[in-house]
């Protein structure tokens, strides 16, 4: 069955709900001035284990494969084109070669799924810490405002109100079109990851609203220097519509940075800094650096019309993010907080929040993610240290470092705390030490899983801590 959408040439496979294209669209897409054949097309594809008959594989580059290696099995899988930057061999299909796939199944994506986030409002989130629970309350206050939201980030993605697993913060700009062709949702919130900039997966989106939260040290194992990181954060700045409003924590000094940045090439920015949280009675529940995010949720809500008590009442009625400050209450007047933080802001934004709770000490376990930015883990330590009365080191996720290597890193770095490799066992050591009033924060995990080898194999930290509390195995 064939109709026309939009003044684009489409065409519905029988029973299966796909549309089909011609290539020379799709080609103009990214500015391919092209003599290729008027073939159909049934979809775009970047990994060859998915090609259908009649897709377009782009064949992309990678940090661990590379996309041309697989030409060959998208084309027996029924390739009806592929797109590439490398030479090829004629191949029996059309080679399309460009300067740059990502970018170009970016535009093709956006141009075959007919653009869908231009039908919707799209809000970024961007900064090293913070874009979950900002997201998350701003979804808060917009549904109860009655509209739909759409969320992409680290937890989940949700479309259509039903929840999906997240393969990254951001998602790639083919699935991202994909979904938002299903999606039924008036608003786009997405958290923007520096990889995801980097990667080109929100390219040709546009933004109607850019948050910039903070920038800590992290990351730097991919981009190299604090400069070169925030260069690729403030690029989600230049995709801002024309109308479109930069919100940024003034009080970070890239944010600071940012914003005069922004203001001098004229684009509108809103500037939060300590003064609205002072101003603002209706997060002071809320942790300090969650009264951030609030805020500058809050500061988006207010543009999209929401009102003052809207917000209170979805501040109010908030939930909080899984394993973002988790609070369990153990026996024995002992808290529990559960927390994703890994940069030495988080720990400090973290720790000195639990601080001004607690009445007795802090018990702080925190570990390490292996294969990502080292660099960074003197400085949590320092944070460590300085915002806990016992600071125990352990494993976070060694992400294929294996454990002796790992331990010869750890040896390498200056710690005065306790050093326990395993986290069960470390957890179970925190819990032991602590007395009514001691507050011990298990942080870096968050509500994702860990491995261990001890007895509670691959579990999250609140099961550990729930299981201690069961097994009575400790006495709290
Ligand atoms: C290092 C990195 O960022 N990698 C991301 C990147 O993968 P890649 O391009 O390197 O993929 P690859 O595995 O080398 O494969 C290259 C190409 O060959 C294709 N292929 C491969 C095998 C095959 O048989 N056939 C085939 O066609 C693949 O489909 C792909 O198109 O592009 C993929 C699709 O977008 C991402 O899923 C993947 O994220 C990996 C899983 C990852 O861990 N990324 C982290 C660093 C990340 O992006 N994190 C941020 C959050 C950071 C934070 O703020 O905490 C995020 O946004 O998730
Ligand atoms: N505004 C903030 N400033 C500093 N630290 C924060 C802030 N908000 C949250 N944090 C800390 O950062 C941790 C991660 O928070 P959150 O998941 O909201 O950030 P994120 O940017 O999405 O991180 P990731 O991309 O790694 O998932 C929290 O558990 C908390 O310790």
């Amino acid at each position: 069955m064939y109709f026309r959408k939009n003044g684009n040439c489409r065409a519905t496979l029988a029973n299966e709900g796909v549309e089909l294209m011609h290539l020379h669209e799709l080609l103009d897409a990214f500015s391919i001035q092209n003599s290729y054949p008027s073939i159909q097309i049934r979809g775009v594809e970047t990994d060859s284990r998915r090609v259908q008959p009649g897709d377009v594989f782009f064949a992309l580059t990678g940090h661990t494969s590379n996309g041309h290696d697989y030409i060959d099995q998208a084309v027996a899988a029924g390739a009806a084109a592929v797109v590439g930057t490398q030479e090829r061999a004629l191949l029996e299909v059309p080679y399309i070669r460009v300067a740059d796939t990502r970018k170009a199944v970016a535009l093709a994506a956006k141009r075959f799924y007919n653009n869908p986030s231009s039908r919707k409002v799209v809000i970024g989130i961007t900064g090293t810490n913070g874009k979950t629970t900002t997201s998350f309350l701003l979804r808060e206050m917009l549904e109860q405002a009655g509209k739909r939201c759409a969320l992409f980030g680290t937890v989940h993605y949700v479309i259509n109100g039903k929840t999906l697993p997240s393969p990254n913060t951001t998602p790639d700009s083919l699935q991202f079109q994909r979904l938002l062709h299903e999606s039924e949702d008036d608003v786009v919130i997405m958290e923007v990851s520096s990889h995801g900039i980097d990667q080109l997966r929100i390219e040709g989106i546009e933004f109607d609203f850019a948050v910039f939260t903070n920038l800590d040290q992290d990351h730097l194992d991919y981009h190299g220097t604090m400069e070169a990181y925030f260069e690729v954060k403030s690029r989600l700045f230049n995709q801002l519509k024309t109308e479109g409003t930069a919100v940024i924590w003034k009080e970070d000094v890239w944010g600071s940075r940012l914003s005069d940045q922004l203001k001098t090439r004229g684009v509108r920015v809103l500037e939060v800094d300590k003064r609205n949280l002072e101003d603002s009675s209706q997060s002071h529940h809320l942790p300090f650096h969650n009264r951030i995010n609030a805020e500058l949720a809050a500061t988006i809500a207010i543009q999209m019309g929401c009102s003052k008590e809207g917000i209170q009442q979805a501040l109010h009625s908030f939930q909080g993010v899984p394993g973002r400050f988790e609070v369990i209450l153990v026996s024995n007047d002992i808290h529990v907080v559960i927390d994703y933080a890994h940069t030495a802001d988080a720990f400090n934004q973290v720790l000195s929040s639990v601080r001004n709770l607690a009445e007795g000490r802090i018990l702080h376990v925190f570990g390490f993610r292996g294969n990502r930015d080292a660099s960074k883990r003197q400085a949590m330590i320092d944070a460590s240290l300085k915002g806990s009365d016992l600071s125990i080191l352990t494993s976070d996720d060694r992400n294929g470092v294996s454990q002796l290597e790992m331990e010869n890193q750890l040896d390498a770095l200056e710690f005065t705390g306790k050093r326990i490799q395993d986290r069960t066992e470390a957890i179970r050591f925190a819990l032991e030490q602590a007395s009514s009033g001691d507050w011990v924060v298990i942080t870096g995990k968050g509500n994702e899983p860990y491995k261990d080898d001890y007895e509670a194999p691959c579990q999250s930290d609140r099961k550990t801590v729930e299981w201690y509390q069961k097994q009575e195995k400790i006495k709290l």
